[in-house]
């Protein structure tokens, strides 16, 4: 069984420097080998893909309240060719970022390959604004907008095909979800466990009702997009939007371990570890996490 590592050092997707340098701190970390440590063929594409891109736009006003939407438009539709030609080779793409506006392009690539790919969004955040209802112009808080067609067609984004049905993607770990994002929820009638459930129900039994809730039969392929700010901010402190009342250290592991016990995952993202937002033990500590989460999703048990 096969891996490739996408390392995506970017951040264009929202404000604050130093996300991405998330892939170099997780490679520096050991992942790669502690991947290989599992039994996976590892692959790694190196520490500079997608970084010329952003050379190449000179000029990227803002589009509405959008930032940096060329530039983010154009490495996502990068991100989505290596993807799917890593998926299209059977190969399992581990991406790395970087902000979650990645996920436009990794979510692309694995529909492309798995055109009935199920999406398991584990987040304190919907990420599901559109250019109408977002208030920050981030576009780190809108890739499922897209990915599902939503709001109106922006042509500098022409390239994503709104293949994800509302019915296809869970979302576990919500907790800071904007007023349009839970109006779109409604509306579109998508299915999130926000932490409220998590209280209530346990993990457990929250995992398993997302999962038969976009794959009833254990027989779609998953893709699973981890912001590790779902995680409490003292298990993952070192991040972009840190929210409390977050998923505990073994809560966020636990869906690793149940998603890879299915047998269904094709992707894996793990994204928004920005190292250079808090102190050295916090930054060591949420890089840590990120590659302990990524090994759980990719086989590691405890027995
Ligand atoms: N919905 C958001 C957006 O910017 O659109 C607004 N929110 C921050 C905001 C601060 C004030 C209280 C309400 N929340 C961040 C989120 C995007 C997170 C992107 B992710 O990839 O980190 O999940
Ligand atoms: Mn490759
Ligand atoms: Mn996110
Ligand atoms: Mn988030």
């Amino acid at each position: 069984k096969s891996l490739a590592i996408v390392g995506c050092p970017f951040s264009g997707g929202q404000p604050r420097p130093g996300v991405d340098q998330g892939p170099i701190h997780l490679i520096q970390a050991g992942l790669p080998s502690q991947l290989e440590e599992l039994g996976w063929k590892v692959q790694f594409d190196g520490h500079h893909q997608f970084e010329d891109i952003a050379k190449f736009i000179t000029s990227d006003p803002d589009i509405g309240k959008l930032k940096n939407p060329r530039v983010v438009s154009k490495v996502c539709e990068a991100v989505a060719k290596s993807v799917g030609s890593h998926a299209k080779q059977g190969v399992l793409p581990v991406t790395l970022g970087g902000d979650h506006s990645l996920a436009m392009g990794t979510i692309s690539g694995t529909l492309e390959q798995y055109p009935d790919a199920c999406v398991v969004w584990i987040d304190a955040h919907a990420d599901i604004n559109t250019a109408e209802t977002t208030d920050t112009g981030n576009i780190h808080g809108m890739p499922v907008s897209f990915l599902l067609g939503l709001g109106q067609p922006i042509p500098e984004f022409a390239w994503i095909k709104p293949q994800l049905k509302p019915n296809k993607i869970v979302y576990i770990g919500l907790r800071d979800v904007d007023a349009g994002e839970k109006k779109i929820l409604r509306e579109n009638g998508i299915k999130a466990f926000s932490m409220h459930e998590v209280d209530k129900h346990g993990i457990g039994k929250v995992v398993e009702l997302a999962l038969d809730h976009v794959n009833p039969k254990r027989d779609l392929p998953i893709h699973l997009s981890f912001d590790v700010d779902a995680l409490d901010p003292t298990v993952a402190p070192s991040t972009g939007t840190p929210v409390r009342g977050g998923l505990t250290f073994r809560e966020g592991h636990y869906i690793c371990e149940a998603i890879y016990e299915t047998g269904c995952l094709v992707a894996l993202d793990i994204m928004e570890v920005n190292p250079s937002l808090a102190k050295e033990e916090e930054v060591r500590q949420t890089v840590a996490v990120g590659c302990s989460l990524a090994r759980s999703a990719l086989g590691e048990t405890l027995l």
